[in-house]
C-alpha cells in the first residue's frame, strides 16, 4: 500500500533509531524509493574484484580496510515505493558514531594546500584532491525528512541512505556516476570542473584550470578503459552540467564489453579517479591518505547497484555527509593542479557543502 512521504520519513526514522541495518535509494529521476532491510549486517568485501558476479547494494569506502570494508547489502527484503508495511528485523546493532569529529579549519586547508602545491609545481603529481570536512550541530530530528527532502531538492542526483554498524549512518545526493551497464555495454563519466551556477546561463566560460583538472580525469578514463582491454569507446562531452547551485564539466563514455570483462574488474580500474584522488593513481591515494587529517571513510567511495544479470548503476560518494548522534560531518573537496589557487579552492568547498547544507537549514 502506498502512503504519504512523511509516513515513509517515519519509518526510515524507526530502522535508524532501531539501529537496523539497511540502505535506502532514489535513482536520478526516479520518484520511487527503494529500501533494502538486513536482518543482521551486509557482507564485507575486502576487495572492489571481489564484486564480480555479486548482486545487492554496494556501500564502498575511499579505501578498504578492515575498519571501513565495501559493505553489500545482499538481503532479499527490498520494498518499491513508499511502504507502510515491512517486517521489521527484531533488533539490529547499528550505532550511530562517538561525536568525536571536528571541522577542518581554513588554517588546516590552507598548510595542507600549499603540500599539495608543492609536489604538484615539482611534478611529483599532475593533480590531487583536497577535502575537508563540516562538522555542524545536529538540530534536526528525522533524518528520514532530510533524505526525502534532499530528493526532492536534487532529482537529478542519486540519493541514498545508508545504516551500518561498520559505516555508522550516511547519507547523501551525487551527481557523479561511476558505472551503468547491463554486463554487456556500460557508461562511465569524467566530472570536474566547477563553478557557482549563475542566473538562468547556459553559457558558461571555464577557465584553463578547469579545462586541465577535467581532462586529466577525461585521459585517466580512456586509458584505463584501454588498459582493461575495451577497444570501441564512444565519447561525447565536455558539457556543463548542472549540479543544485553549481555546474561542472562532464564527458560521457559508453563502450561494450560483450560481457567479458566483470563489475568488479571495471569499478577496480576506474576507482578512485582523478575526479576525488590524484595522479599518479595509487601515489596520491596513499598521499591523501597520509596528508588530510580526517579518514575519507565512505566519502568519495561510492554507493549503488550492482547486478550480475541485470543493471548495475554505482556512483560516486560525494554531496555526502555522516550522522551522527549530536553531530552531522558533511565532506567536500576539490581537484588541485599547479594552476591552482587556496582561496578558490575553499570556497569552491563551501559552494559544494551548501547543496545538503540547505537541506538540512530548510524550515519542513
Ligand atoms: C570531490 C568533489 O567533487 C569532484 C566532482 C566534481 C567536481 C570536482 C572539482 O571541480 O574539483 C571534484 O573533482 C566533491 O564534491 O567533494
Amino acid at each position: 500500500m502506498s502512503i504519504v512521504p512523511t509516513q515513509y520519513a517515519r519509518l526510515l526514522d524507526e530502522l535508524i533509531a532501531r539501529g537496523i541495518a539497511f540502505a535506502c535509494y532514489f535513482l536520478p529521476f526516479n520518484a520511487k524509493p527503494t529500501l533494502i532491510v538486513e536482518n543482521n549486517e551486509p557482507a564485507e568485501l575486502l576487495s572492489y574484484g571481489d564484486l564480480d558476479g555479486e548482486n545487492g547494494f554496494v556501500f564502498a569506502p575511499f579505501t578498504i580496510s578492515n575498519e571501513k570494508p565495501l559493505l553489500l547489502f545482499r538481503s532479499k527484503n527490498i520494498y518499491s515505493g513508499f511502504v507502510d508495511d515491512i517486517s521489521m528485523p527484531i533488533s539490529g546493532v547499528a550505532v550511530n558514531g562517538n561525536n568525536s569529529a571536528y571541522s577542518t579549519t581554513q588554517e588546516l586547508y590552507d598548510s595542507t594546500f600549499r603540500c599539495f602545491m608543492d609536489l604538484l609545481k615539482s611534478g611529483r603529481f599532475a593533480k590531487l584532491v583536497l577535502s575537508r570536512k563540516l562538522v555542524i550541530d545536529r538540530h534536526i530530528k528525522s533524518i528520514g525528512k532530510v533524505f526525502l527532502n534532499a530528493n526532492k531538492a536534487y532529482p537529478s542526483a542519486f540519493t541514498y541512505l545508508v545504516n551500518a554498524p561498520k559505516s555508522g549512518l550516511w547519507l547523501g545526493a551525487t551527481p557523479e556516476l561511476l558505472l551503468k551497464g547491463d554486463g554487456d555495454s556500460f557508461q562511465t563519466v569524467a566530472l570536474a570542473g566547477t563553478m557557482p551556477v549563475s542566473g538562468d546561463s547556459t553559457d558558461y566560460s571555464w577557465s584553463e584550470k578547469d579545462c586541465e583538472e577535467q581532462q586529466l580525469v577525461a585521459d585517466y578514463i580512456s586509458d584505463r578503459l584501454a588498459l582493461c582491454g575495451v577497444a570501441n569507446v564512444e565519447k561525447n562531452g565536455p558539457i556543463t552540467i548542472k549540479a543544485g547551485n553549481i555546474v561542472h564539466l562532464k564527458t560521457t563514455f559508453k563502450f561494450a564489453t560483450d560481457g567479458n570483462i566483470g563489475v568488479g574488474r571495471l569499478v577496480d580500474t576506474l576507482h578512485p579517479t582523478p575526479a576525488v584522488c590524484g595522479l599518479p593513481k595509487e601515489e596520491a591515494r596513499q598521499y591523501i591518505i597520509e596528508t588530510e587529517q580526517h579518514n575519507r571513510e565512505y566519502y568519495t567511495g561510492f554507493a549503488g547497484i550492482v547486478s550480475s544479470n541485470k543493471e548495475t548503476e554505482l556512483y560516486v560518494n560525494l554531496r555526502c555527509m555522516k550522522v551522527e548522534a549530536q553531530q552531522l560531518s558533511l565532506f567536500a573537496g576539490g581537484g588541485i593542479t599547479a594552476k591552482s589557487e587556496g582561496e578558490r579552492e575553499w570556497k569552491e568547498t563551501n559552494h559544494k557543502l551548501r547543496t545538503l547544507q540547505s537541506i538540512i537549514e530548510a524550515d519542513y
